[in-house]
């Protein structure tokens, strides 16, 4: 190999944002699940100097948190079946999801952190409105499709994939804002980095023909540059769609992400991580991106939380538009 045989790493352009400009939206939300800390990822997160690290990459940023006013004030009484949280959930995401369609219907770029997975469920229908065709990369170690019917563990975070496919058969009444929305086609999403998929999940990938799924086995298999190119192309046949990126920090390898509340060993490394960012932000199609699932009260020592924190930041920065070289 030759220095010429070396693609030259552009400046990643983004083709849908208007400007540079990106806002972070704060979702410090952790009712999706039942360990506390989650909430805290935003606050980790940006203490860790992200945001003067995005402006140094060319963009213009504001900070905007939905949930300031009702964190914490929102009363769980509606029931179903063994799910927790229900009105928490259904307001925080409604929240989310006016902000993330508003934002992306600016031509800003949408950073959501989280939080739990179940933000998602905003991000997704937001960034949905303003873009009809808009393609999903779900990153994950889990695959967050479980209806309210099949979850095992009453977690909404594992549960917002459906949600945004509209697969539940019962919307409980706190989730009927979702009913009149667009929701996102089988044929609209990708999965990489899954190895903990429940019984009940593989059923409901089967019964809806979702095909896009590549897991640890495939990326061992094909490796990783493949991969996310099968994804994309899944994703947008011209390559000329707008993506919005679910990454839940649980898809790297505890090894590196250390603290966060459903970890699976067996996952990506670090790099693999990052390269699959930097890959996205060369599409030029992103137009969102949801980190989630930074917990620093699960870390066992101070290593962990810079480790999982910096993490999360890393993969911001590279989706960004940091390069190398
Ligand atoms: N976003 C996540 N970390 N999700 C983990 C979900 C775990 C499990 N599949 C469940 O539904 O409870
Ligand atoms: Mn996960
Ligand atoms: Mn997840």
């Amino acid at each position: 190999m030759t220095f010429d045989m070396l693609e030259k790493q552009e400046t990643p352009h983004y083709n849908f944002i208007k400007g540079h400009a990106l806002t972070v939206i704060k979702a410090p939300f952790s009712d999706g699940q039942s360990k506390k800390g989650v909430e805290k990822g935003p606050d980790y997160l940006l203490k860790q100097g992200l945001v003067h690290d995005l402006e140094n990459l060319g963009w213009t940023t504001e900070i905007v948190n939905p949930l300031a006013e009702v964190t914490g004030s929102v009363q769980n009484v509606t029931t179903y079946k063994n799910i927790h949280n229900i009105d928490s959930v259904a307001c925080s995401t409604e929240l989310i999801y006016k902000t993330v369609r508003d934002t992306t219907k600016d031509g800003r770029f949408a950073l959501t952190l989280g939080g739990d997975h179940s933000i998602a469920i905003g991000t997704i229908l937001g960034a949905l409105k303003t873009y009809p065709d808009l393609g999903l990369l779900w990153i994950d170690a889990h695959a967050d499709i479980n209806t309210l019917d099949t979850t095992e563990s009453g977690n909404i975070h594992g549960c917002p994939v459906a949600f945004a496919m509209g697969l539940n058969e019962v919307v409980p009444a706190p989730f009927s804002w979702l009913n009149s929305l667009r929701k996102l086609k089988k044929n609209r999403i990708a999965y990489i980095g899954l190895r903990d998929i429940d019984e009940g999940e593989k059923q409901v990938l089967k019964e809806n023909n979702i095909t896009s799924v590549f897991t640890m086995y495939h990326i061992d298999r094909y490796g990783m540059n493949n991969v996310i190119e099968m994804a994309l192309k899944a994703l947008n046949k011209d390559g000329d769609s707008p993506i919005l990126c679910s990454y839940d920090v649980d898809s790297v390898d505890p090894l590196y992400v250390p603290a966060t509340g459903t970890p699976v060993r067996g996952g990506l490394t670090l790099r693999e991580g990052l390269f699959l960012a930097e890959r996205l932000a060369e599409t030029g199609n992103l137009v969102g991106l949801d980190i989630v699932e930074c917990n620093p009260d699960l870390a066992t020592n101070d290593i962990h939380v810079v480790d999982t924190i910096s993490a999360g930041c890393a993969v911001a920065r590279c989706a960004l538009g940091e390069t190398l070289f």
